[in-house]
């Protein structure tokens, strides 16, 4: 049997990593096999690339480089992790998937979605997710949230500028738009405990 893949995306500090950890407590307490993971990462290789993109300078890549190392991480992620705990039939959680390297080295950095799809078509045989929740935030709400997180620096990735942001939540918000039997959207300005109810709520059908 084929478990569950479901992904969280958004720009930063929309929450994601909050509700993953709630969704997977909720999730584990009916007795299902959760795999809480993230991009990049969730894999010993993945985590390795992690590394690259996330520590430096921000000129560090190239844009196609860029998105030739997070097509990597996730291929490694995919066939260790993501792959095997689905064939078992375990739900997969995952903080970010190839959507974000849709919005961020698509919108962000130029590159097409047609070589994006093509890199996860190649890297991942194309793996896509069964739900995909956009966590949508004010800029206002995301920008108090960051700048009590970060107080002490951002990483690489997560000191672009305003305008970038703002690209961002536009790109995924037309992605969700296009596809909208994977997608749905969620208004992460509530509080946590609010935005977990509405996950689980866009889950019930799976949930006997
Ligand atoms: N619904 C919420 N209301 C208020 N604060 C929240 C809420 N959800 C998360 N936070 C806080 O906002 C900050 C960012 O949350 P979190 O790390 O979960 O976001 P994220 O989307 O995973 O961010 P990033 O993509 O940058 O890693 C954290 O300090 C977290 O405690
Ligand atoms: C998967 C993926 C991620 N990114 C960016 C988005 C964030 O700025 C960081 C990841 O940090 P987080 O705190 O773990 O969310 O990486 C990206 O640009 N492209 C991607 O495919």
């Amino acid at each position: 049997m084929r478990g569950r893949f479901i992904t969280l995306e958004g720009g930063e500090g929309v929450g994601k990593s909050t509700q993953i950890r709630a969704l997977a407590a909720v999730l584990a307490e009916r007795g299902i096999d959760v795999v809480a993971t993230r991009e990049p990462g969730g894999s010993t290789g993945a985590e390795a690339i992690r590394a690259l993109l996330m520590e430096g300078d921000d000129d560090r890549w190239d844009a196609r480089s860029e998105a030739l190392l997070f097509a990597a991480a996730r291929a490694d992620h995919v066939a260790r992790t993501i792959r095997p705990a689905l064939e078992r039939g375990a739900w997969v959680l995952c903080d970010r998937f190839v959507d974000s390297t849709r919005a961020y080295q698509g919108a962000g950095g130029g590159i097409t979605d047609a070589d994006i799809m093509m890199l996860h078509g190649f890297g991942s045989l194309g793996l896509l997710p069964d739900r995909t929740f956009l966590l949508t935030v004010s800029a206002a709400e995301a920008h108090r949230r960051l700048a009590a997180r970060d107080a002490a620096g951002a990483d690489r990735m997560g000191s672009k500028p305003a305008d970038y942001q703002a690209r961002l939540a536009a790109r995924f918000a037309e992605i969700a738009a296009a596809e909208p039997q994977r997608w749905r959207l969620v208004d992460a300005d509530a509080p946590a405990t609010a935005v977990t109810a509405a996950l689980l709520s866009e889950l019930a059908e799976w949930l006997s």
